[in-house]
């Protein structure tokens, strides 16, 4: 049995998990550089989690410029089984509204300047990202939301686009006649990170604005961003905690793949691997080892 450890990340304006007790900060050395802050280690009920603000305290850390490879690495180390991802997003659909919850279950990756592999020269691996979410965490998530009461939505492509600047117009009309969900700039590389790391990997995310396509709303801005997050942050504190409580004890494994994504993924010949590479892999590479 793997025992259950849930990783929650959580984005602009949540820089803290409400509910988590015997906390234990401690600040994860990484091969790939520094997470975005210390991890925060504790437990809710008797689920043990571990949180990470992903613009690290304070928000200092741009969508570019996030350690995706440390973050995801970190959290490797400390045993996480499950990821929990929380993003605000702007909605290219009327129904999509400001508070609603949105359980994505597809990514489209426009993001051109991040580290968005472990692999590379010295050691090829191909993961399949067909199916990026796990879905029995991603049933969790629509349980506890469901138990407590929150408007949520399962199912959503969001498009990751590089930023930090918001979308043109023309941009915006572009996703939404791609019949795309949700905009944000954090879920890439994060979720194509997870899956090399084996780890299970859901998405909420919190929907805040209608990005600057809708005639009825005013154009995304930070503040209304905030505005919104701020305003929800006690559904999101419930939701977390009500799934983290009522959390399996044991991992559950995934039917698409997330624990053995790196079966038959790697290309490499053994006698051919840079050693350097490898070692930095250690974590990453921990179920499968070098062989
Ligand atoms: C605060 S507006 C733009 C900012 O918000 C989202 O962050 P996150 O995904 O971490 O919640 C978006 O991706 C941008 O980073
Ligand atoms: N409209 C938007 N575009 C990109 N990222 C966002 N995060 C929140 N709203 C967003």
């Amino acid at each position: 049995m793997t025992k259950a450890i849930v990783g929650v990340i959580g984005g602009s304006g949540v820089y803290e998990l409400p509910g988590l007790e015997d906390i234990r900060e401690e600040r994860v050395a990484t091969p790939w550089g520094e997470p975005s802050d210390a991890l925060r280690f504790g437990r809710v009920g008797a689920t043990e989690a571990v949180f990470l603000p992903r613009h690290g305290r304070g928000h200092v850390l741009s969508p570019s410029g996030i350690n995706y490879r440390a973050n995801i690495d970190a959290l490797k180390r400390a045993g996480v089984t499950d990821i929990v991802s929380v993003s605000a997003c702007g909605s290219f659909k009327e129904e999509l509204y400001p508070g609603l919850f949105v359980l994505i279950d597809q990514f489209v990756d426009r993001t051109f300047s991040r580290q968005s592999s472990f692999f590379g020269n010295g050691c090829v691996a191909h993961v399949s990202m067909a199916h990026p979410i796990a879905p029995a965490l991603q049933a969790r998530i629509a349980l506890a939301a469901e138990a407590e009461d929150i408007p949520c939505l399962t199912g959503g492509t969001y498009v990751c686009m590089e930023g930090p600047q918001f979308s043109s117009l023309a941009e915006s009309r572009t996703y939404k006649a791609a019949g795309y969900d949700v905009i944000g700039m954090t879920a890439m590389p994060e979720a194509k990170l997870a899956r090399e790391a084996e780890i299970s990997y859901a998405t909420i995310a919190m929907v805040t604005d209608y990005d600057c396509w809708h005639p009825d709303h005013d154009d995304v801005d930070v503040a209304s961003v905030i505005k919104i997050v701020q305003a929800n942050a006690g559904n999101a504190a419930r939701l977390l905690a009500r799934l983290l409580r009522d959390f399996p004890a044991e991992h559950e494994l995934c039917p698409v793949g997330s624990d053995c994504a790196l079966d038959n993924a790697l290309l490499t010949a053994q006698a051919a691997r840079d050693p350097d590479l490898m070692k930095k892999l250690e974590a990453i590479m921990q179920r499968v080892g070098n062989s």
